[in-house]
């Protein structure tokens, strides 16, 4: 059997970001919004409030729950507005240097910001600002925008922002602070990371109550209510003169991340005015129909395989069943392992139901392949378990490409869909078949009539190879 890269962490990891302007305890609200967004980002988390006259910040190393242990923490964080991050670093290793958000001292006083994406041409803005005197305290491609800010020649902070906007490329959901103009949330031109306004309610008189998040479940945890997407390109002030929307970039149309659908976002959530888990189970269905097959039993790959299976199961009349069951216990906070640990790696977040599996022909349905690690272990345990035949069904596109716009993807040489054939790699999994659903599947499962309907709708570059963004960067061009 054909050997597989081994992987010690999750392949795929993001970052998520919140803020909330106009009600006591915002950094509490915070803390809250930010536990609801861990999925997105595990590797550290930090809050900034603002209370009329000065910042406080909080940020460390570790889950929400462990950088915000202490209570202590919360009352050095006072103030009626708040902004925080949890991150999974795209640009710039796991220091403490490296947390968000991030805060500075400039001109206009101060500014925190906080970034879920990546910029595709931040090494090169940073050579040509370093060339100019510039003094980059992380190597976060998000600092970028801090030094674009501070230096641009523009008289308010919200010219200074769009001046930064317009030189930067990539993907980026950013939120900011400042003394003078409020929360300032802003989206990238095809709006490939998302970001949601929603209020709390009982803070209308004071025109407070206004909440940013990556996600909706980051307003459900507060019981704010969603007020709507903030759009491609938009950016939106939050202050006491209420929300003001400005759209310097016109209309580029939209890039939504697809992969926010298939796996990272959490099922609970609404985005662009879709349910996800209604995504996923819809995926599923489109799955059945695509590649059908005679089986017992439909098994999920927890957790996020659990939606699209239920999809699978309905469309094809073929049970449902627990056959993994997953620990919850497993974090990303584990030590590094030995070699001998990692190869139990699997075991301990996932194990065998070998009252499910025995004697079954099993379908497999997971959300995707990255190295392969998982589905290799997971088969074999499968089969250990006694299942008759395994089959392996995938709701998205082989991944082929990496993620440059904010999701941490292994680079190509790693990806088993990049170096083998579907055949090649049905045998490196060890199952009888092994069937991905198609692009046009996908759209149609997200409600297109194929993947070109209307245009193009969303960025599907780590499957397609299309980029809908420069990689400035990577192509070695140079920002004039
Ligand atoms: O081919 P691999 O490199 O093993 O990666 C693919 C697996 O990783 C992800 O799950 P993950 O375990 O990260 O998280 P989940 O519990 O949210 O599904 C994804 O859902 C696949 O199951
Ligand atoms: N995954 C992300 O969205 C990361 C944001 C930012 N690029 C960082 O490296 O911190
Ligand atoms: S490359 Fe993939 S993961 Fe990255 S933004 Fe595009 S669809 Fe999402
Ligand atoms: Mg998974």
């Amino acid at each position: 059997m054909m050997s597989l890269p081994e992987s010690s962490s999750r392949p795929y990891e993001e970052c998520g970001v919140f803020g909330v302007w106009g009600v006591p305890d915002a950094a509490a609200l915070t803390a809250l919004g930010l536990h609801a967004l861990q999925h997105r980002g595990q590797e550290s988390a930090g809050i900034v409030s603002f209370d009329g006259n000065a910042f406080h910040q909080h940020k460390g190393l570790g889950l929400v729950g462990e950088v915000f242990a202490d209570g202590d923490v919360m009352s050095a964080l006072p103030g009626h507005v708040a902004i925080g991050h949890n991150r999974y670093a795209t640009a710039g290793g796991t220091h403490v240097r490296n947390v968000q958000p991030l805060y500075a001292d400039y001109a206009f006083g101060g500014l925190a910001v906080a970034h879920n994406g990546n910029l595709t041409n931040a090494k090169t803005l940073r050579q040509a600002l370093v060339r100019r005197g510039c003094i980059f305290h992380s190597a976060m491609d998000t600092e970028v925008f801090v030094h674009l800010i501070a230096i641009s020649l523009y008289n308010t902070v919200i010219d200074r922002l769009m001046d930064a906007a317009k030189q930067v490329k990539g993907a980026y959901s950013l939120i900011t602070l400042t003394p003078d103009d409020g929360m300032i949330g802003l989206r990238d031109p095809l709006g490939v990371r998302p970001l949601v306004l929603g209020r709390m309610p009982g803070y209308e008189e004071d025109n407070g109550g206004w909440v940013l998040a990556s996600e909706t479940c980051a307003l459900d945890i507060i019981d704010a209510e969603y007020v709507r997407d903030v759009e491609p390109g938009e950016i939106v002030v939050i202050n006491a003169d209420g929300v003001k929307s400005l759209k310097p970039f016109g209309d580029k149309g939209r890039r939504f991340c697809v992969f926010e659908y298939i796996y990272f976002a959490r099922p609970d959530s609404i985005l662009e005015g879709k349910s996800v888990y209604d995504a996923r189970t819809q995926i599923g269905r489109e799955l059945a129909r695509e590649s059908a097959i005679d089986a017992d039993v439909i098994v999920p790959v927890p957790d996020s395989g659990v939606p699209s299976a239920l999809g699978y199961a309905a469309e094809s009349g073929i049970p449902f069943e627990l056959g993994i069951i997953r620990n919850h216990y497993v974090g990303r906070t584990f030590i590094e392992p030995t070699d001998q640990i990692r190869n139990l790696g699997v075991r301990m977040k996932h194990s065998a139901n070998r009252s499910v599996l025995e004697g079954r022909r099993v379908v497999l349905v997971d959300d995707s392949i990255v190295r392969g690690t998982t589905s290799r272990k997971i088969v074999d345990m499968v089969r250990a378990a006694g299942a008759k035949e395994v089959h392996m069904r995938i709701t998205s596109p082989p991944t082929k490409h990496s993620c440059f716009y904010g999701i941490d993807t292994p680079e190509e040489s790693k990806l088993l869909a990049a170096q083998h054939s579907l055949e090649d790699m049905r045998k490196a999994i060890g199952v009888d078949t092994l069937a991905f659903v198609s692009f046009d599947g996908l759209y149609q499962a997200l409600g297109y009539s194929d993947r070109n309907d209307g245009g193009r709708n969303y960025c599907d570059a780590c499957f397609s190879g299309e980029y809908p963004i420069t990689l400035v960067d990577k192509m070695g061009k140079l920002v004039q």
